[in-house]
């Protein structure tokens, strides 16, 4: 379990701000990214803290406006289209939490930087994979940059072990294809590529 470094603006001895940090919280499609996204900003939100969430805007799946947990936890957000909105709407705030980090573009990695040097607590849950297996979009850059990442896991749909993978369960390529259990399941290694090999000898045939 994750355990914040600290969660107070001011050092207690002297009179000096705190700098800021940047965690990811990454894994497959049902892990629990969310619903540890939601946890931390809750307990900044319990010390007081001034707290600001986004997410992409394309992802409406469950809320228009909230970001929601596959089992239902939700906090509400601003959806935002580019990287660079966040900064319309953090001058004031000491934590910055934001979900389906994976959607936006690699200017997420400087904005991030930007607003961790200027001494906030940056949040950050997404994808590290794709459907293909591959790194999803800036997440490899960002836990590079994070003093702490931390991977959690999904429970295989198909023999119960640790699922890392996220098995997209019909024939589109497209790298964007917005989801849940409808369109895809959490699979270990080993499920995953007799997945992968079932799928590729379908499409030969
Ligand atoms: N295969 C699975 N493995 C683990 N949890 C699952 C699975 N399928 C559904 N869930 C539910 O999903 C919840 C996690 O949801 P969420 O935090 O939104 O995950 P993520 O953001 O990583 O997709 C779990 O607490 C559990 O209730
Ligand atoms: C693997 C994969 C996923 N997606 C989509 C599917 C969902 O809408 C989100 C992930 O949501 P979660 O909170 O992590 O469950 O991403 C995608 O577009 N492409 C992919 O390869
Ligand atoms: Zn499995």
């Amino acid at each position: 379990m994750f355990i914040e470094p600290h969660l107070g603006k001011y050092h207690r001895d002297k009179n000096l701000r705190t700098t800021g940090w940047i965690e990811v919280i990454c894994g497959s499609m049902f892990s629990g990214k969310t619903e540890e996204l939601i946890r931390r900003l809750n307990r900044a939100n319990i010390a007081r803290q001034k707290v600001e969430i986004f997410k992409p805007a394309i992802d409406t799946r469950y809320h228009d406006i909230d970001v929601v947990s596959h089992n239902s936890n939700s906090i509400p957000s601003t959806p935002i289209s580019t990287p660079q909105e966040i900064f319309l709407w953090t001058s004031n705030c000491e934590v910055v939490g934001i979900d389906e980090a994976q959607f936006f573009d690699d200017s997420l990695v400087e904005v991030c930087v930007t607003l961790a040097n200027t001494g906030k607590r940056v949040i950050i849950a997404g994808l590290d994979m794709d459907f293909q297996g591959r790194p999803f979009g800036s997440m490899p850059a960002l836990m590079a940059v994070a003093e702490f990442v931390t991977k959690v896991h999904a429970i295989c749909a198909v023999c119960g072990s640790v699922a890392s993978y996220s098995f997209r369960l019909n024939a589109s390529q497209e790298r964007v294809l917005l989801g849940e259990t409808d369109s895809y399941e959490a699979r270990c290694r080993r499920c995953y590529n007799e997945g992968m090999l079932e799928q590729e000898r379908k499409r030969k045939l």
